[in-house]
């Protein structure tokens, strides 16, 4: 079963619960489905993947709180400056992802397209080189205890996650790698906006990227405009993208540069953004000469979950990955290592 359309790379939509709550067959079954959906597209909906709705749903309703907070109440926790430190608000146009570009000339021409986004980043209360920056609890009283315990929530999926994905290469359990979860949860809100910006690419909402870590879960509204490029395409141009419908309780899953490489290109590392939505809406009657009305884009959250791994584990080709057909393609190399370069190259 997928949810595709006709012109959409299929994006399997797999029972998780099977893996959950099933039997080892089962347990099997459902990890040979999501390393089939890695090969072929990188992204899988999972259902019935043990966050219970009623948090997913309340998540989105604090970040709605938070993101309704005056701007200089959302500045009483500001993101630091520079790209070491990854927790707090950051308000629009203030981070621009990119995809491994590290010239400075390039990534200046990238910026010229701002992404019209506002984030909240939190982490796992323990990671000491990252301290959370939370708001002064009596701004919005209950924000900080539900993160930290959203935190724990997705950190748990992840950790499942880990387990089926070695069951499906034979190998030991990745959990371990993982054993500091030092993961990032993400409050995202794209303002509305005319969609004549976001068509013409003027402006983005998040521009066309890779994730950089290992997993990411990804929580979204009913609005749509994520979009997924085919990896069959060729090229690295903007054609070959294609929109990724909302499925209603159900997680995305898709697989970080980490876990591609850790994988020796067996799991694809799919670029993804997030476009005008299929069904803007109206605003007004049109103006007083007559003009055309215009076409607005319905504000949108997300909520993406982002893992990586140990800052000391060496991410180097599975044994299940690498064999005479497929050699290894790259050089060893820490999780640490690997996301303080990516990371430079998203702040200005
Ligand atoms: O908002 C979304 O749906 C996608 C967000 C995303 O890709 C990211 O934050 O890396
Ligand atoms: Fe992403």
């Amino acid at each position: 079963m997928t949810t595709s359309t006709p012109t959409t790379p299929a994006i399997p939509l797999v029972d998780y619960g099977k893996y959950l709550h099933g039997s080892e067959a089962e347990q099997k079954e459902v990890a040979a489905q999501i390393d089939e959906a890695f090969r072929n597209v990188g992204f899988v909906y999972l259902t019935n993947h043990g966050v219970p709705q009623e948090r997913v749903d309340e998540c989105f309703e604090w970040s709605a709180k938070f993101f309704a907070l005056p701007t200089s109440t959302k500045l009483l926790a500001p993101h630091p400056p520079g790209s070491t430190h990854h927790r707090g608000y950051s308000g629009l146009g203030q981070e621009k992802v990119s995809q491994n570009v590290f010239d400075e000339e390039q990534l200046s021409k990238l910026r010229a397209v701002p992404d019209v986004k506002e984030s909240y980043e939190s982490g796992n209360p323990t990671d000491d080189s990252q301290p959370n920056i939370w708001l002064p609890e009596d701004k919005l009283p209950g924000f900080r205890a539900f993160m930290e315990s959203f935190f724990e929530d997705c950190a748990t999926l992840i950790h499942h996650l880990l387990h089926t994905l070695s069951l499906a290469l034979r190998v030991p359990s990745l959990s371990p790698t993982h054993a500091h979860s030092l993961f990032q949860l993400r409050l995202l809100h794209y303002p509305a906006l005319p969609a004549r910006l976001l068509r013409s690419h003027a402006k983005a909402r998040i521009g066309a990227h890779s994730d950089f870590g290992t997993l990411t879960l990804l929580f979204q509204d009913g609005v749509g405009g994520l979009e997924i490029r085919d990896p069959r395409c060729a090229g690295s141009g903007e054609e070959g993208f294609r929109p990724v419908p909302p499925v209603e309780r159900a997680v995305l899953l898709n697989v970080g540069d980490l876990m591609e490489r850790w994988s020796n290109g067996r799991w694809r590392s799919t670029l993804h953004r997030v476009g005008a939505p299929p069904v803007p809406m109206r605003e007004g009657a049109g103006g007083p000469d007559g003009e055309e009305e215009e076409e607005v884009c319905r504000p949108r959250y997300s909520v993406p979950f982002f893992a990586t791994a140990d800052r000391d584990a060496v991410v180097e080709a599975l044994p299940g990955c690498v064999d005479e057909e497929h050699p290894r393609l790259y050089e060893p190399v820490t999780a640490w290592e690997y996301v303080q370069m990516r990371m430079a190259a998203l702040y200005s």
